[in-house]
Protein backbone atom coordinates (compact mmCIF):
# COMPACT_ATOMS: atom_id res chain seq x y z
CA UNK A 1 0.00 0.00 0.00
CA UNK A 2 1.36 3.47 -1.24
CA UNK A 3 2.34 5.42 1.53
CA UNK A 4 2.95 9.17 -0.07
CA UNK A 5 4.01 12.43 1.13
CA UNK A 6 1.01 15.01 0.27
CA UNK A 7 0.35 18.65 1.21
CA UNK A 8 -2.95 19.61 2.95
CA UNK A 9 -4.70 22.87 4.42
CA UNK A 10 -5.32 23.61 7.77
CA UNK A 11 -6.65 26.55 10.25
CA UNK A 12 -4.56 27.38 13.39
CA UNK A 13 -5.97 27.75 16.68
CA UNK A 14 -6.31 31.75 15.98
CA UNK A 15 -8.02 30.99 12.62
CA UNK A 16 -5.39 31.31 10.13
CA UNK A 17 -4.71 29.09 7.26
CA UNK A 18 -1.62 27.21 6.61
CA UNK A 19 -0.12 24.92 4.97
CA UNK A 20 0.86 21.47 6.27
CA UNK A 21 2.78 18.28 5.60
CA UNK A 22 0.79 15.33 5.64
CA UNK A 23 0.93 11.41 4.67
CA UNK A 24 -2.01 9.82 2.63
CA UNK A 25 -2.20 6.31 3.61
CA UNK A 26 -4.97 3.61 2.40
CA UNK A 27 -7.03 6.34 1.76
CA UNK A 28 -6.93 8.77 4.84
CA UNK A 29 -4.76 11.73 5.37
CA UNK A 30 -2.38 11.68 8.51
CA UNK A 31 -0.81 14.12 10.23
CA UNK A 32 2.60 13.00 9.43
CA UNK A 33 5.51 14.87 7.62
CA UNK A 34 7.97 13.18 6.08
CA UNK A 35 9.55 16.43 4.13
CA UNK A 36 12.56 16.49 6.64
CA UNK A 37 16.06 15.36 6.26
CA UNK A 38 15.79 12.98 9.29
CA UNK A 39 13.05 11.48 6.78
CA UNK A 40 15.47 10.50 3.68
CA UNK A 41 18.28 10.14 6.54
CA UNK A 42 16.54 7.35 8.60
CA UNK A 43 12.77 7.47 7.90
CA UNK A 44 11.88 9.96 10.91
CA UNK A 45 8.89 12.21 10.86
CA UNK A 46 6.76 14.63 12.58
CA UNK A 47 3.90 13.20 14.06
CA UNK A 48 0.72 15.03 16.04
CA UNK A 49 -1.34 12.83 17.90
CA UNK A 50 -4.84 13.54 19.95
CA UNK A 51 -5.45 13.00 23.18
CA UNK A 52 -9.00 13.64 23.06
CA UNK A 53 -9.10 15.31 26.30
CA UNK A 54 -7.53 12.21 27.71
CA UNK A 55 -4.60 11.64 29.19
CA UNK A 56 -3.64 8.03 28.04
CA UNK A 57 -4.25 7.16 24.52
CA UNK A 58 -3.56 9.17 21.71
CA UNK A 59 -4.23 8.67 18.34
CA UNK A 60 -2.45 9.91 15.09
CA UNK A 61 -4.61 12.66 14.10
CA UNK A 62 -6.40 11.67 10.76
CA UNK A 63 -8.58 13.37 8.32
CA UNK A 64 -10.53 12.10 5.28
CA UNK A 65 -9.98 15.24 2.58
CA UNK A 66 -6.53 16.91 3.72
CA UNK A 67 -8.77 19.84 4.68
CA UNK A 68 -7.86 20.32 8.87
CA UNK A 69 -10.72 23.03 9.14
CA UNK A 70 -12.61 21.91 11.98
CA UNK A 71 -12.21 23.57 15.60
CA UNK A 72 -11.19 19.92 16.81
CA UNK A 73 -8.56 20.18 14.36
CA UNK A 74 -6.86 23.68 15.10
CA UNK A 75 -4.87 22.70 17.83
CA UNK A 76 -3.07 19.84 15.73
CA UNK A 77 -2.80 21.92 12.81
CA UNK A 78 -0.88 24.89 14.61
CA UNK A 79 1.63 21.95 16.77
CA UNK A 80 2.40 20.44 13.67
CA UNK A 81 2.80 23.41 11.65
CA UNK A 82 5.61 24.79 14.57
CA UNK A 83 6.99 21.71 14.91
CA UNK A 84 7.79 21.83 11.22
CA UNK A 85 9.25 25.27 11.98
CA UNK A 86 11.36 24.73 14.64
CA UNK A 87 12.68 21.55 13.59
CA UNK A 88 13.63 23.56 10.18
CA UNK A 89 15.09 26.53 12.35
CA UNK A 90 17.79 24.03 14.69
CA UNK A 91 18.77 22.39 11.17
CA UNK A 92 19.04 25.37 8.84
CA UNK A 93 20.00 28.11 11.00
CA UNK A 94 22.16 25.40 13.76
CA UNK A 95 22.80 22.55 11.76
CA UNK A 96 21.18 20.39 14.80
CA UNK A 97 18.88 17.43 12.84
CA UNK A 98 15.95 17.12 15.46
CA UNK A 99 16.33 17.15 19.04
CA UNK A 100 18.42 14.58 19.80
CA UNK A 101 20.72 15.87 16.93
CA UNK A 102 20.06 12.06 14.92
CA UNK A 103 17.59 12.85 13.49
CA UNK A 104 14.99 11.41 16.29
CA UNK A 105 11.15 11.78 15.22
CA UNK A 106 9.53 14.54 16.62
CA UNK A 107 6.11 13.64 18.54
CA UNK A 108 3.54 16.00 19.63
CA UNK A 109 0.16 15.22 21.49
CA UNK A 110 -3.21 17.92 21.66
CA UNK A 111 -6.15 17.90 23.83
CA UNK A 112 -4.03 16.75 26.48
CA UNK A 113 -6.72 16.42 29.49
CA UNK A 114 -9.46 19.00 29.99
CA UNK A 115 -9.28 22.85 30.39
CA UNK A 116 -5.34 22.00 30.80
CA UNK A 117 -3.46 25.51 30.88
CA UNK A 118 0.04 23.96 30.23
CA UNK A 119 2.27 22.53 27.87
CA UNK A 120 5.54 20.44 28.51
CA UNK A 121 8.06 17.79 26.85
CA UNK A 122 8.08 14.56 28.84
CA UNK A 123 11.13 13.67 28.13
CA UNK A 124 9.37 11.42 25.19
CA UNK A 125 7.34 13.63 23.21
CA UNK A 126 5.55 17.56 23.53
CA UNK A 127 2.57 17.93 24.99
CA UNK A 128 -0.12 20.58 24.96
CA UNK A 129 -3.63 21.28 26.78
CA UNK A 130 -6.53 23.21 25.27
CA UNK A 131 -6.44 25.53 28.35
CA UNK A 132 -9.43 26.62 30.29
CA UNK A 133 -10.55 29.50 27.69
CA UNK A 134 -9.49 32.36 30.26
CA UNK A 135 -5.83 32.07 31.29
CA UNK A 136 -5.19 29.77 28.24
CA UNK A 137 -6.44 29.15 24.86
CA UNK A 138 -4.78 25.97 23.48
CA UNK A 139 -1.12 26.65 23.73
CA UNK A 140 0.24 25.08 20.46
CA UNK A 141 -1.15 28.18 18.80
CA UNK A 142 2.19 29.55 20.13
CA UNK A 143 5.38 29.29 17.81
CA UNK A 144 7.10 30.10 20.92
CA UNK A 145 5.22 28.22 23.17
CA UNK A 146 6.09 25.02 20.58
CA UNK A 147 9.72 26.45 20.53
CA UNK A 148 9.98 26.37 24.20
CA UNK A 149 9.06 22.94 24.71
CA UNK A 150 11.16 21.51 21.93
CA UNK A 151 14.11 23.25 23.32
CA UNK A 152 13.75 21.61 26.34
CA UNK A 153 14.83 18.21 24.46
CA UNK A 154 17.53 19.60 22.86
CA UNK A 155 18.56 20.65 26.07
CA UNK A 156 17.82 17.05 27.73
CA UNK A 157 20.15 15.98 24.74
CA UNK A 158 23.06 18.31 25.27
CA UNK A 159 23.41 20.23 28.95
CA UNK A 160 20.80 18.01 30.52
CA UNK A 161 20.22 21.11 33.06
CA UNK A 162 19.02 19.61 35.85
CA UNK A 163 15.13 21.41 36.46
CA UNK A 164 15.62 23.11 39.70
CA UNK A 165 17.53 26.24 41.41
CA UNK A 166 19.76 28.18 38.91
CA UNK A 167 20.28 24.96 37.16
CA UNK A 168 16.32 24.64 36.43
CA UNK A 169 16.26 28.43 35.86
CA UNK A 170 18.75 28.13 33.11
CA UNK A 171 16.93 25.13 31.51
CA UNK A 172 13.70 27.50 31.04
CA UNK A 173 15.59 30.48 30.10
CA UNK A 174 17.59 28.95 27.52
CA UNK A 175 14.04 27.49 25.95
CA UNK A 176 12.80 31.06 26.34
CA UNK A 177 15.49 32.17 24.50
CA UNK A 178 16.04 30.06 21.45
CA UNK A 179 11.73 30.93 21.42
CA UNK A 180 12.78 34.38 21.24
CA UNK A 181 14.91 33.79 18.21
CA UNK A 182 12.57 31.64 16.71
CA UNK A 183 9.66 33.32 17.36
CA UNK A 184 11.23 36.38 16.35
CA UNK A 185 9.17 39.74 16.30
CA UNK A 186 9.05 40.48 19.95
CA UNK A 187 10.45 39.69 23.46
CA UNK A 188 7.13 38.20 25.02
CA UNK A 189 6.94 34.74 25.50
CA UNK A 190 3.00 33.11 24.92
CA UNK A 191 1.74 36.30 24.06
CA UNK A 192 -0.40 34.81 21.31
CA UNK A 193 -1.70 32.04 23.62
CA UNK A 194 -2.24 34.03 27.23
CA UNK A 195 -5.43 34.93 28.27
CA UNK A 196 -7.63 35.43 25.38
CA UNK A 197 -9.81 37.97 26.51
CA UNK A 198 -6.93 40.06 27.59
CA UNK A 199 -5.29 41.97 24.79
CA UNK A 200 -1.16 42.44 24.97
CA UNK A 201 0.09 40.49 27.72
CA UNK A 202 2.09 37.56 28.08
CA UNK A 203 3.51 34.80 30.10
CA UNK A 204 6.43 36.79 30.61
CA UNK A 205 8.67 39.49 29.24
CA UNK A 206 12.49 39.02 28.67
CA UNK A 207 13.11 42.70 28.25
CA UNK A 208 10.99 43.67 31.39
CA UNK A 209 10.71 40.38 33.37
CA UNK A 210 9.47 42.20 36.02
CA UNK A 211 6.31 43.28 33.95
CA UNK A 212 5.07 40.40 35.11
CA UNK A 213 6.68 39.82 38.38
CA UNK A 214 9.90 37.96 37.44
CA UNK A 215 13.50 39.31 38.20
CA UNK A 216 15.67 41.07 36.25
CA UNK A 217 18.52 41.13 38.18
CA UNK A 218 20.84 38.92 40.91
CA UNK A 219 19.10 41.04 43.77
CA UNK A 220 16.09 40.10 42.79
CA UNK A 221 16.99 36.44 42.77
CA UNK A 222 13.64 34.39 44.74
CA UNK A 223 14.80 32.39 47.17
CA UNK A 224 11.90 29.55 47.22
CA UNK A 225 11.19 25.71 46.46
CA UNK A 226 8.44 26.34 44.98
CA UNK A 227 7.97 25.74 41.26
CA UNK A 228 11.13 23.39 41.18
CA UNK A 229 12.89 26.42 43.18
CA UNK A 230 11.52 28.98 41.32
CA UNK A 231 12.39 27.84 37.66
CA UNK A 232 9.89 29.66 35.50
CA UNK A 233 10.93 32.86 37.66
CA UNK A 234 14.24 33.54 37.85
CA UNK A 235 14.35 32.77 34.30
CA UNK A 236 13.51 36.33 34.26
CA UNK A 237 17.46 37.32 35.37
CA UNK A 238 19.25 34.90 32.30
CA UNK A 239 16.14 35.92 30.02
CA UNK A 240 17.43 39.21 30.41
CA UNK A 241 21.16 39.19 30.26
CA UNK A 242 19.96 37.47 26.67
CA UNK A 243 17.65 40.55 25.90
CA UNK A 244 20.40 42.70 26.86
CA UNK A 245 23.00 40.98 24.55
CA UNK A 246 20.39 40.39 21.28
CA UNK A 247 19.84 44.10 21.69
CA UNK A 248 23.53 45.35 22.23
CA UNK A 249 24.60 43.76 19.52
CA UNK A 250 21.59 44.21 17.14
CA UNK A 251 21.49 40.75 16.49
CA UNK A 252 18.68 37.94 17.32
CA UNK A 253 20.04 35.33 15.73
CA UNK A 254 24.10 35.76 16.71
CA UNK A 255 22.67 35.67 20.11
CA UNK A 256 21.19 32.25 19.20
CA UNK A 257 24.30 30.86 17.90
CA UNK A 258 26.19 31.66 21.07
CA UNK A 259 23.42 30.35 23.38
CA UNK A 260 23.30 27.45 21.68
CA UNK A 261 26.98 26.45 21.43
CA UNK A 262 27.16 27.57 24.88
CA UNK A 263 24.06 24.89 25.74
CA UNK A 264 25.80 22.36 23.72
CA UNK A 265 29.53 22.86 24.16
CA UNK A 266 30.09 24.43 27.60
CA UNK A 267 27.29 23.80 29.66
CA UNK A 268 26.44 20.69 31.98
CA UNK A 269 23.65 19.47 34.28
CA UNK A 270 24.87 21.14 36.84
CA UNK A 271 26.06 24.90 35.21
CA UNK A 272 24.16 27.96 37.54
CA UNK A 273 24.29 31.52 36.54
CA UNK A 274 27.90 32.35 36.79
CA UNK A 275 28.72 28.67 34.81
CA UNK A 276 26.33 30.26 32.33
CA UNK A 277 28.13 33.29 32.04
CA UNK A 278 31.59 31.58 31.49
CA UNK A 279 29.77 29.49 29.13
CA UNK A 280 28.34 31.90 26.75
CA UNK A 281 31.69 34.28 26.85
CA UNK A 282 33.51 30.53 26.12
CA UNK A 283 31.07 29.84 23.23
CA UNK A 284 31.40 34.36 21.97
CA UNK A 285 35.24 33.22 21.62
CA UNK A 286 34.94 29.91 20.22
CA UNK A 287 32.38 31.98 17.16
CA UNK A 288 33.89 34.80 17.10
CA UNK A 289 36.95 35.47 19.23
CA UNK A 290 37.41 37.24 22.43
CA UNK A 291 38.22 40.12 20.96
CA UNK A 292 35.20 40.70 18.91
CA UNK A 293 32.71 43.37 19.67
CA UNK A 294 30.20 40.39 20.82
CA UNK A 295 32.37 39.41 23.65
CA UNK A 296 32.39 42.74 25.28
CA UNK A 297 28.56 43.61 24.29
CA UNK A 298 28.69 39.46 26.39
CA UNK A 299 30.72 40.84 29.30
CA UNK A 300 28.08 43.98 29.85
CA UNK A 301 24.93 41.64 29.62
CA UNK A 302 25.37 39.40 32.11
CA UNK A 303 27.18 42.65 34.67
CA UNK A 304 24.17 44.10 34.12
CA UNK A 305 22.11 41.59 35.59
CA UNK A 306 24.33 41.70 38.15
CA UNK A 307 26.05 38.16 37.07
C1 LIG B 1 4.26 28.80 36.29
C2 LIG B 1 4.50 28.07 35.01
C3 LIG B 1 4.87 28.61 33.78
C4 LIG B 1 4.98 27.52 32.92
C5 LIG B 1 5.40 27.54 31.51
O1 LIG B 1 6.14 28.39 31.11
N1 LIG B 1 4.93 26.54 30.75
C6 LIG B 1 5.38 26.43 29.39
C7 LIG B 1 4.43 27.07 28.45
F1 LIG B 1 4.97 27.01 27.25
F2 LIG B 1 3.28 26.40 28.47
F3 LIG B 1 4.20 28.34 28.78
N2 LIG B 1 4.66 26.38 33.59
O2 LIG B 1 4.39 26.70 34.87
ZN1 LIG C 1 9.66 25.32 30.16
Amino acid sequence: NKIEHVVGTGTGVLGDTKSINTTLRNGLYYLEDQTKYMYTQKGSTIKTNDFRNGTGTQTLMSDSDNVWNTTSQRAGVDAHYYAGKVYDYYYNTLGRNSYDGLGRTIISGVHYSTNYNNAFWNGTQMTYGDGDGTTFRPLSGALDVVAHELTHAVTDYSADLVYSYQSGALNESWSDAMASVIDSNDWLIGEDVYTPNTAGDALRSMSDPNAYGDPDHMSEYVNTSSDNGGVHTNSGIPNKAFYNFATAIGSRDVAGKVWYRALTSYMTSSTNFSGARSATLQACAALYGSNSSYYTALQNAWTAVGI
